[in-house]
This record gives C-alpha cells, sequence and structure tokens, in this order.
C-alpha cells in the first residue's frame, strides 16, 4: 500500500477498525510506527493530550469523533493513512485535519478499495487505491 506513493512515510494512520488491520500491517511492511485512530475519542481517562476531530456525514450518514495522543505524531512526521475502503471520504478528510493539527506532513489515503462518490477528492487527498470499485 505503500507504495502506491513516491514519498515514504515516517508513520501509518489506520482508522478504527479494518483500517487498524490494513494499517498496522502496513506499518510493519515498510518498518515505521502504527497509529491508530479512535473512533468515539471522547474524554481521556489519561492525562495525555489528544488531537480529536467529527467527521462530516460518512457513507452511513454518522459523525464519528476520532483521536489519538497528539505525541504520536510529530511535525517531523510524513503520515499515510490506510484504510480497507473509502466512500464519501469524510474518514480520510478527518484523518488529514488531525495531522495537520499536529503541524505533520500529510501524503494522503491509500486504501484497498476506491469506492469515492466524489471523484474530485482523489486528486485533493490524494486517494490511491489497489482496486476500484467498479473492478469488485
Ligand atoms: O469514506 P467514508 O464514508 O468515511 O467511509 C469509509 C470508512 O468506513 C469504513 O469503516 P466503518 O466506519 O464501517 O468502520 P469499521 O472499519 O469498524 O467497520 C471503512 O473502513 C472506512 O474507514
Amino acid at each position: 500500500m505503500a507504495g502506491l506513493y513516491d514519498e515514504v512515510p515516517t508513520v501509518v494512520l489506520g482508522p478504527v477498525s479494518r483500517g487498524s488491520l490494513v494499517g498496522a500491517l502496513t506499518a510493519a511492511a515498510v518498518g515505521v510506527g502504527f497509529v491508530e485512530m479512535r473512533k468515539h475519542a471522547g474524554s481521556s481517562v489519561d492525562s495525555d493530550r489528544w488531537v480529536r476531530r467529527t467527521t462530516g456525514p460518512d457513507y452511513q450518514d454518522r459523525h464519528v469523533v476520532f483521536g489519538f495522543r497528539r505525541q504520536l505524531i510529530r511535525p517531523a512526521d510524513r503520515v499515510l493513512m490506510v484504510d480497507d475502503w473509502i466512500d464519501t471520504g469524510a474518514t480520510a478528510r478527518t484523518a488529514r485535519a488531525l495531522v495537520e493539527d499536529c503541524d505533520a506532513h500529510w501524503l494522503g489515503a491509500a486504501c484497498i478499495v476506491d469506492g469515492l462518490t466524489d471523484p474530485r477528492l482523489r486528486h485533493d487527498l490524494p486517494v490511491r487505491a489497489l482496486l476500484d470499485i467498479r473492478q469488485l
């Protein structure tokens, strides 16, 4: 998945839950760290600083609060999001905003299946995928 991009990431970011599985495998293959983008990331039980963002409506018309500990992504990091599927792009856009909150460099969203409903996001995010939904 990381080979879909020219730049090599220093961190892979994966949204719970399927993105965590694919993302962790991708991070292991590249030999870099993995950060899980937690769902329903409400108030923390620890004293660490978190970054949090709420998605726009996703493919199920949900608004999901995602987040992670801020210290996990540093300004020098190049961050690649990895997921199994992209539909509205709401999750990926939130991932990009969280990476920007950490002042890190966003590479894009690598997915197994590209099912984007708004093709403009393919260029804007950018999105690279192993398969287009029409190939399934
Ligand atoms: O482009 P979007 O409209 O944001 O949708 C894509 C997201 O939806 C799916 O996850 P889901 O929320 O179903 O969670 P899961 O991985 O726990 O099943 C998928 O794994 C992506 O993370």
